[in-house]
């Protein structure tokens, strides 16, 4: 049985206290997961700060982006390693984790590094009264130790989307990765010693949340700062287990997102990616759509084309190459969709396509799986308008005007995405200034620059990470004033 161990001070740790990894599209046990105890978790905190007082902490700027660019470079020569790790893990199609996922790895490492070897400091002159004046300028430091809690949905890309930054600024980390989705986390483990990193800069405690590593670690005093992506209820827990020794937290959380598709759309690019933003990861991204707004002149053909896509979608193996769809991360997240499912149908919606579970070869019935659901016919205030379901489904509804589905996509708790599809230049910029979402596409998804800001609004989020923007949560700021 395939062993997965936790990672402190460059070594992989067993515990006592095993749990077993299945995977999501066939439901078999591949490998048991050493769960890190109140002791692991502590002495990964401790490696973490010892860290910061040895070779790394004085490792100048430079030293430390090539450092970060080996990295990149060991990610990519293991390439194939990280992609089978992944399909394991989340079982998503090979050509979405190979195009997606594991390309961001590296990426992430790479633009940060980038970022801190470029970014200029801070300085005024100011005038005294005794007429020598005074120089001020800005240095940034590490912050410290940073705990990092991460989800299972893109376990990959999300794990490396903090570890860039925050190792670029020079601090040391304690990986939390999802219990679902442990095995990325270890093979970074292996690229580190690989690229000798020095001890203890990168760590990885194994486990679940409440009660258990996620929570030992972010109520450790000894972590500096805690940066999480998960649920919502998730984020309030852990920004309270923060409070104390008042830890600053960047919280990447859930959402709710809107497409809105005007009648002057180019009507392909808009189904395309639509589908793409609906039913990509089994519908597992956070910044993917489960609410669509359709102009009424072309509501009737939005909804027959959308149709016809999601019954294209063959669920299916990871390796197979006709897979255009693989299940979600669990029964227990499936029961959760199910449940959804079931509620829309109660609450009176039209069932466009799907609805259920499809009837899978023998071999995969004990995976993860559902339909692509497709629904018109409910209110805003329905629950499957309003809650994260987080599965491969949608539900489509008409509108009449501009400042009427703007009101509607704003009515939400959530903020985090949005997408326009609209040939109206003025409207496109109109819409991305008022729609309440951290990121706005016109014309495209999930199409990324990673210097811009990325965050969730209202529910969805504190705080911004990307480019520039990521040295505010990693590093602490410090003004020098020099009396001449
Ligand atoms: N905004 C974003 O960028 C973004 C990106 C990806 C996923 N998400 C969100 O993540 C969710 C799906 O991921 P998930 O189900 O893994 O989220 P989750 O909140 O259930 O778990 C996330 C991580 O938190 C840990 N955890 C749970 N309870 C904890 C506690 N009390 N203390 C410390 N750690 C704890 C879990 O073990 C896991 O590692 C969805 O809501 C999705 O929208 C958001
Ligand atoms: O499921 C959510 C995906 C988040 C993606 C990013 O954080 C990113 O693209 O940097």
């Amino acid at each position: 049985m395939k062993e997965i161990l936790n990672f402190i001070n460059g070594e992989f740790v067993a515990t006592t206290d095993w749990f077993d990894k299945t995977t999501p599209y066939d439901g078999k046990v591949i490998a048991r997961v050493a769960a890190a105890g109140k002791p692991e978790v502590d002495a990964a905190v401790r490696a973490a700060r010892s860290a910061l007082d040895g070779p790394w902490g004085k490792l100048a700027v430079a030293d430390r982006v090539d450092m970060l660019y080996a990295v990149a470079d060991e990610i990519t020569r293991r390439f194939d390693d990280f992609a089978e790790a992944e399909m394991s893990d989340i079982g998503q199609p090979s050509h979405f984790i190979r195009h997606v996922d594991v390309p961001r790895g590296a990426a992430n490492f790479k633009i940060f590094a980038d970022v801190v070897k470029n970014v200029p400091s801070e300085f005024f002159e100011m005038a005294t009264p005794d007429g020598r004046g005074a120089l001020n300028y800005s240095l940034r430091r590490p912050v410290g130790v940073v705990a990092v809690i991460c989800p299972w949905n893109l376990p990959f890309l999300l794990m490396t989307w903090k570890l860039g930054p925050a190792l670029a600024c020079g601090n040391t980390v304690v990986v939390k990765p999802s219990e679902e989705t442990p095995q990325t986390a270890a093979l970074l483990g292996e690229v580190m010693n690989k690229v000798d990193m020095p001890k203890g800069v990168f760590n990885v405690v194994n486990g679940f949340g409440p009660d258990a590593a996620g929570e030992f670690l972010t109520t450790h005093p000894g972590v500096s700062a805690i940066t999480f992506t998960g649920e919502t209820r998730t984020g309030a827990a852990i920004m309270k287990a923060a409070a104390d020794g008042a830890r600053p937290v960047s919280l990447e959380m859930g959402g709710k997102n809107a497409a809105i598709v005007f009648a002057d759309c180019d009507m392909d690019a808009a189904i395309e990616g639509t589908l793409r933003s609906t039913f990509a990861n089994c519908g597992q991204v956070c910044l993917g759509t489960e609410r669509v707004y359709v102009e009424r002149p072309i509501f009737d053909e939005f909804v027959s084309r959308l149709k016809r896509g999601a019954e294209s979608m063959k669920p299916g193996l990871p390796a197979d190459p006709a897979s255009k769809m693989g299940p979600l991360i669990s029964q227990e997240h499936r029961d959760k969709v199910l449940s959804y499912y079931r509620k829309a149908v109660e609450e009176g919606a039209t069932v466009v396509t799907g609805g259920g579970v499809p009837d899978m070869p023998a071999a995969l019935k004990a995976g993860s799986w559902v339909e692509p659901t497709i629904w018109t016919g409910l209110p805003d205030s329905a629950a499957v308008m309003r809650d994260e379901i987080f599965g491969p489904c949608c539900h489509i509804s008409p509108f009449d005007s501009e400042e009427e589905v703007i009101r509607r996509a704003n009515d939400n708790p959530y903020g985090l995405a949005a997408a326009v599809w609209t040939t109206n230049l003025q409207r496109a910029h109109r819409l991305g200034g008022v729609l309440e979402a951290g990121i706005v596409w016109v014309n495209s998804w999930f199409l990324r620059d990673l210097r811009t800001p990325f965050g969730g609004s209202k529910q969805s989020g504190i705080g911004r990470e990307g480019g520039v923007h990521s040295l505010e949560f990693y590093t602490e700021l410090k003004n020098v004033c020099i009396k001449l």
